[in-house]
């Protein structure tokens, strides 16, 4: 999954018991005792997590947003603290924080909660976090087509955490800005002042 046409991909649940079958090779593989009582039901739980941290390939993100409203406000929109948890897509660990957008509307704006599922839709799914953070921006801009969009996500990464180069507590900070707050920095100063803690 890389651009911005093939966001569907597949259901975790269509292929339940294949992903059962191989999380028990995993565990043998490793060392393990798929028999014992604790690891019984473990490829069947690992498939029902699947299920729902890969629950965005099965959402086309721009459909969440489908619902729009005719409005007049053209001015800054904020949505902030809007969690997520995503999946590293390099060592499948997760990473998980905190996701801003704004947007300057252009006569449409989108239902509140519609914001926080397109974060979903679009973390739901192995990733990395530049990706997520311009995903969204080029999503709101394609559905809404504000005036400007700006979007900053905050990441800790359990990959940089518990092994590798173990740096817990380290944080990634991406941004991605569209349109209008390219050219003014205001808006953007704005922007960031106001997801400030
Ligand atoms: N840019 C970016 N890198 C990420 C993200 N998530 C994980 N990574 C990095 O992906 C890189 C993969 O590097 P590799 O050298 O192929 O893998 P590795 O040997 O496991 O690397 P180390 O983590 O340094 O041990 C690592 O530097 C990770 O920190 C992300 O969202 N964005
Ligand atoms: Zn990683």
């Amino acid at each position: 999954m890389s651009g911005l046409k093939d966001y569907v991909n597949t259901r975790v649940g269509d292929h339940r018991e294949q992903i059962e079958y191989h999380v028990r090779e995993i565990l043998k593989l490793i060392g393990e005792d798929v028999k014992r009582e604790g690891l019984l039901e473990t490829p069947a739980r690992v498939t029902r997590m699947y299920e729902e941290i890969f629950a965005g390939y099965e959402v086309d993100p721009r459909d969440v947003l489908g619902v729009t409203f005719e409005e007049n406000h053209e001015e800054l929109v904020i949505v902030k603290d809007i969690v997520y948890y995503s999946q590293c897509e390099h060592h499948m660990a997760p990473f998980f924080g905190k996701a801003h957008i704004g947007y300057i509307p252009s006569g449409r704006i989108a239902g509140l909660s519609k914001l926080a599922r397109l974060v979903e839709a679009v973390t739901r799914r192995l990733q990395v976090q530049e990706r997520i953070t311009s995903q969204i921006a080029d999503i709101m801009e394609e559905v809404l087509q504000p005036k400007g969009v700006m979007v900053v996500v905050e990441g800790e990464h359990l990959c940089m955490c518990s092994r590798g180069v173990k740096k817990p507590g380290s944080k990634t900070v991406t941004s991605a800005v569209r349109g209008s707050f390219r050219k003014d920095a205001a808006s953007r100063a704005e922007f960031l002042s106001l997801i400030k803690d």
